[in-house]
C-alpha cells in the first residue's frame, strides 16, 4: 500500500479511475511549479483560481506567477474563510466568476485552499457547462489527506452538511507539504483526525504506528509525508473500488454521521467546532456506540479517545464550547445523513481498532438514548 517515493522525498499516488484517472503529488514546493505540472495535463490555457482570505495572501501570487510563466491566463476569486462559505452565496460567486472568465470545458478551475474551498470550487467546476476540469491544491492537512481526493464536492444547506453536491473527480491534486507549516496547531490537529481515521477503518498497524509516531508527524519531516501518502493511498484504494459510495466507500464516513450532526448543531461556527474536531468526537462516539451494542470492547473506544486526546483533539460532546441543543435536534441532522436508506440509519460501526463496517438499519431509538447518555 506504500506510495512510490522519489529521491527528493516527493510521493506520487495514482488514482486509476479509467478516463477519470489522476495523480496526487505530495511534497514540498509544488505550488511554485504548479504551472509545469498542470500544463502537462491540461489542453486549455485558462484557469480560474478560487481561494480564501487566509490562504490567498500567502500563496496566490506564487501560484499566479507559476501559471503565467507557463503561459496560462489566470483569474482569481478570494472568498471569506470558513464553513459558511460553502453556501448558495459562495456557489453563486464561484460560478459567476468562472463564467465571466469564459472557462471552457478543457480549461480548469483550481481550488487553492482547505476543504471548504475544495468542496465549493469542485462543485462549481462540476456544474459549470456540466463539467469543466478541476485541479485541487489543498493547503490544509485535512484537505491533503481527505477532501481533495475522491471527487466528493458540495455545499451545506440549513438541512445539513454537504447536502447539495456532485461527484466530480479532480484532474490533478498538488499537495504542497511546505504550506502545512503555516497552519495553526488547531487546524493541523483537525486534519490529523482524518489521518487517524484510516487506521481505525481497516489499518490497525497504521493506527499503532501513529500512536508511536504522531509527534514526528506534527513536527514535520519524513514521517509527515509518509502519513499523508499512506492516507491518500488508503483513500484512493477505496474510491477506485466504489467511486459513488454504493458500498465500501461509506467506510470513509467513520465518525462523520455524528460529526456532521455536531457541526450542524453548532451552526458551523468554527470558534466552537471545526470539521476534523467533529470527526474526532464522532469516531470516539462510533467506538463507544459499538461497545454499547456489544460489538466491540470498551477498551478500544478508550484507546481511540486516549490517542486523540493526547494529540489535543476534543473527544467528548461536553468538550464543545457553548453546549449543545437537545438530542432531538442532533437526531434531525442525523436523519438527513446521505447514508440513510428508506428512512433507516446507516452508521459506520466497529468490531475493534481497524475493524470498521457499514451497519444498515441501526435503530433510531438506540442512537437517541445513546446520545442522551453521552451528553
Ligand atoms: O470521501 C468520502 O467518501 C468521505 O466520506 C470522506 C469524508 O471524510 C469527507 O468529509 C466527505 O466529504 C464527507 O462526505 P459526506 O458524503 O458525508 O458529505
Amino acid at each position: 500500500m506504500n506510495a512510490p517515493s522519489s529521491t527528493t522525498g516527493e510521493r506520487l499516488v495514482h488514482v486509476p479511475l479509467g478516463d477519470r484517472a489522476y495523480d496526487i503529488l505530495i511534497g514540498p514546493g509544488l505550488i511554485a511549479r504548479a504551472g509545469g505540472e498542470i500544463i502537462a495535463r491540461l489542453t486549455g490555457r485558462r484557469v480560474a483560481i478560487i481561494t480564501d482570505e487566509n490562504v490567498g495572501p500567502l500563496y496566490l501570487a506564487q501560484l499566479m506567477d507559476s501559471l503565467q510563466t507557463d503561459g496560462f491566463e489566470a483569474v482569481s476569486l478570494v472568498l471569506p474563510p470558513g464553513e459558511k462559505t460553502k453556501s448558495m452565496d459562495g456557489l453563486a460567486a464561484a460560478t459567476d466568476m468562472i463564467l465571466a472568465a469564459r472557462i471552457e470545458r478543457g480549461d480548469a478551475v483550481i481550488a487553492l485552499g482547505g476543504g471548504v474551498i475544495g468542496d465549493l470550487a469542485g462543485f462549481a467546476a462540476g456544474i459549470v457547462r456540466r463539467g469543466v476540469r478541476f485541479i485541487q491544491i489543498p493547503t490544509s492537512l485535512l484537505a491533503q489527506v481527505d477532501s481533495s481526493v475522491g471527487g466528493k464536492t458540495g455545499i451545506n444547506t440549513r438541512h445539513g452538511k454537504n447536502l447539495l453536491g456532485v461527484f466530480h473527480q479532480p484532474d490533478l491534486v498538488l499537495a504542497d507539504t511546505a504550506v502545512l507549516d503555516s497552519l495553526s496547531p488547531r487546524e493541523f490537529r483537525a486534519g490529523y483526525a482524518e489521518i487517524a481515521k484510516y487506521g481505525l477503518i481497516d489499518k490497525p498497524y497504521f493506527f499503532h504506528w501513529l500512536e508511536k509516531n504522531w509527534k514526528k508527524v506534527f513536527e514535520g519531516g519524513p514521517e509527515r509525508i509518509e502519513a499523508i501518502a499512506i492516507s491518500c493511498q488508503a483513500k484512493a484504494d477505496v474510491v477506485v473500488e466504489d467511486e459513488r459510495e454504493t458500498g465500501r466507500r461509506a467506510l470513509l464516513n467513520l465518525g462523520h454521521t455524528f460529526g456532521h450532526a455536531l457541526e450542524a448543531a453548532t451552526g458551523y461556527d468554527s470558534s466552537r467546532l471545526v470539521h476534523g474536531e467533529g470527526v474526532a468526537i464522532g469516531m470516539v462516539l462510533a467506538h463507544q456506540f459499538s461497545a454499547r451494542l456489544n460489538l466491540a470492547s470498551p477498551d478500544d473506544g478508550q484507546r481511540v479517545a486516549a490517542h486523540l486526546a493526547e494529540v489535543g483533539l476534543p473527544t467528548r460532546m461536553v468538550d464543545i464550547e457553548g453546549g449543545l441543543p437537545p438530542t432531538q435536534i442532533l437526531m434531525e441532522a442525523i436523519a438527513q445523513d446521505k447514508k440513510v436508506k428508506s428512512g433507516k440509519l446507516t452508521l459506520i460501526l466497529t468490531r475493534g481498532i481497524g475493524q470498521s463496517f457499514v451497519a444498515d438499519d441501526v435503530p433510531t431509538s438506540e442512537v437517541f438514548s445513546f446520545l442522551e447518555d453521552m451528553r
